[in-house]
């Protein structure tokens, strides 16, 4: 039975799929402190959160189960993702369910910085019935400046040119034919900070993007421009603002976030007239909380069933196209690296995988993943998968070479991973056969056509006549069944590899008493679990 800790509030009809798993258990406890939650996290397999819950190392260190951490909702800061990476846990978010949602936020907030809404609330409700003190502008003809064209940008821009504003947006990733469909402008963050009577920032805060908008940007802003953050705290700097406002160079600003959440009570944002606030909102409808919850319910699902996933945040992403391309070869690849590093007699010092035929030509880096995972895993066990295994080979001073050519001797594609090591280099490749699955097609220099399946059989001996006899007899002798065998040799009386599979493990005593018989140089298992 897995167990999942849910430790934000989320949505229970998104988490309805998990509750109803038969062998998912879920565990809804919110608010913890770290202490609370290094103390229990050791019962868990996954972890689902928002964005309250600090992920710190100290939890996943104390997260001996974790496999996957799901973060309902985009933003994953409050997630230590390197300390995630380096333990092979697997970060998943939910980037699409609350586009819209944080979009029409973020518009909401104009409009209520362009009207004085909340400013005039506050005052009518308590009987003063002042309508002189909020003149509004309007949107229309006003130029709208986006920093960070994504999801929630691009359906920004996308409302605002209906209320008829000018948009400039800028985005490192944005292309000129992708503004042109939008019907916006790109500009330099200069030219927004210059041009712009709104700004609304929507990007990640990254070493990059904190305090994008601080004192110097402020000082060349069109006076009486108004600004909105429903991104996160600290991409515009909280107290260049509120110097801005009382400058008179900033006439409104609009926040969803804050550099600490929640402010301390003093915060200058509380008390100034000219800004209005939120409490981290953004996401906050029926309708985002229900997508995001189901989606990483579903992939949460995925991961602790040992099944494709989507969306992991410390793996790269790969279109689906690719995917299609590379998915049915992660297995083979993770037992080709099992094979070569059994084969293999010391440490481990360089991969080199080589991709031929259709493979060369699409984005291999995730089944390098999973071929390092089986190179590594015959080490470290189940403290290496995909997520790490990259991780762990760079921190081991492991060179990977990924070389690819066209030519594919024969096969559609064949995968070769040969491995260096202080004391030898093996080769093992292996390939796809249309209907018959998968097959290891070459063993150092000897072609060979063999299932990576159960436990095989590597005898290299002299290529005489009755070696397959001897070997047979020895294993018939110790009751070992042969299911298939299959001889291969570069020339006529040269030498040759064996390679048998069979049904059940192959005793050491075995493995010695066929190195001791005539004519055999070399005898080893290999066993794939
Ligand atoms: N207030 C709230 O409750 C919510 C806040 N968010 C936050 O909104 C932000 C945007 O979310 P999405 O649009 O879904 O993400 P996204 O990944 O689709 O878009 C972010 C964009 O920022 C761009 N970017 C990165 N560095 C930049 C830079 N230096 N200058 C300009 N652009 C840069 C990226 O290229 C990307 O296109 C994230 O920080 C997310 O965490 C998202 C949902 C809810
Ligand atoms: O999705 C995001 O990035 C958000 O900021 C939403 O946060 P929340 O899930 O509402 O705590």
């Amino acid at each position: 039975m897995f167990k999942v800790l849910v430790s934000d509030p989320i949505s229970d009809f998104g988490i309805q799929q998990l509750m109803d798993a038969p062998d998912i258990q879920v565990d809804k406890n919110t608010g913890l402190s770290e202490d609370e939650l290094v103390a229990i996290i050791g019962q868990y397999d996954a972890l689902l959160v928002r964005s309250q819950t600090k992920v710190t190392p100290r939890i996943m260190e104390a997260g001996t189960k974790l496999r996957v951490i799901g973060r309902a909702g985009v933003g994953v800061d409050n997630i230590d993702l390197q300390a995630a990476t380096q333990r092979g846990i697997i970060v998943i978010n939910a980037p699409d369910g609350n586009t819209i949602t944080t979009c029409e936020h973020a518009f909401a907030m104009m409009m209520a910085i362009a009207r004085h809404i909340p400013q005039a609330y506050e005052k009518t409700i308590k009987g003063i019935w002042d309508r002189k003190s909020f003149l509004g502008v309007e949107l229309r003809n006003k130029t709208l400046g986006v920093l960070g064209m994504g999801r929630i940008g691009s359906e920004v821009a996308k409302r605002a040119k209906a209320f008829g504003m000018n948009i400039i947006g800028y985005d490192p990733f944005m292309t000129d034919e992708r503004a042109d469909k939008l019907g916006i402008k790109l500009g330099s963050v200069d030219d927004i900070i210059r041009q712009a009577d709104f700004i609304t920032v929507h990007t990640p805060l990254t070493p990059e993007t904190k305090h994008m908008i601080a004192r110097p940007q402020f000082e060349v802003m069109k006076p009486g421009m108004r600004i909105i953050n429903c991104a996160r705290g600290g991409v515009i700097d909280e107290l260049a603002l509120v110097e801005a406002i009382d400058r008179g160079i900033v006439a409104g600003a609009a926040f969803d976030v804050f550099e600490v959440e929640p402010p301390a009570p003093d915060h200058p944002f509380l008390s100034n007239p000219n800004i209005i606030v939120t409490p981290h909102l953004g996401a906050s409808t029926v309708e985002a909380q229900e997508n995001v919850a189901i989606d990483v319910s579903e992939q949460v699902i995925c991961i602790l069933r040992d099944q494709p996933f989507k969306n992991a945040v410390n793996m790269p992403p790969v279109p689906a196209d690719v995917l299609n391309k590379i998915q049915p070869y992660f297995e083979l690849g993770e037992k080709l690296g099992i094979f070569v590093s059994q084969l293999s007699k010391g440490p481990v010092v360089e991969i080199i995988v080589n991709y031929s035929g259709e493979l060369a030509e699409v984005d291999t880096q995730p089944l390098t993943r999973y071929i390092v995972k089986g190179v590594l895993q015959q080490h470290l066990g189940s403290n290496v998968n995909v997520v790490n295994s990259m991780h762990l080979a760079k921190v081991r001073d492991i060179n990977i070479l990924v070389q690819k050519s066209n030519v594919a001797k024969g096969f559609t594609n064949l995968i070769t991973v040969t491995l260096r090591t202080n004391e030898d280099e093996r080769l093992v490749a292996g390939t796809l056969l249309n209907g018959y699955g998968e097959r290891i097609v070459q063993i150092d220099k000897y072609p060979v056509d063999v299932a990576p399946e159960g436990h095989l059989l590597l005898v290299k001996h002299n290529d005489k006549p009755g070696m397959i006899g001897s070997v047979g007899t020895l294993l018939g002798n110790n009751d070992i069944n042969i299911a298939t065998m299959q001889v291969g040799r570069k020339i006529v009386g040269g030498s040759a590899i064996m390679v048998l599979s069979v049904d059940r493990a192959v005793p050491k005593e075995v493995i010695e008493q066929l190195k001791t018989t005539p004519q055999i140089n070399k005898a080893k298992e290999i066993v794939f679990q």
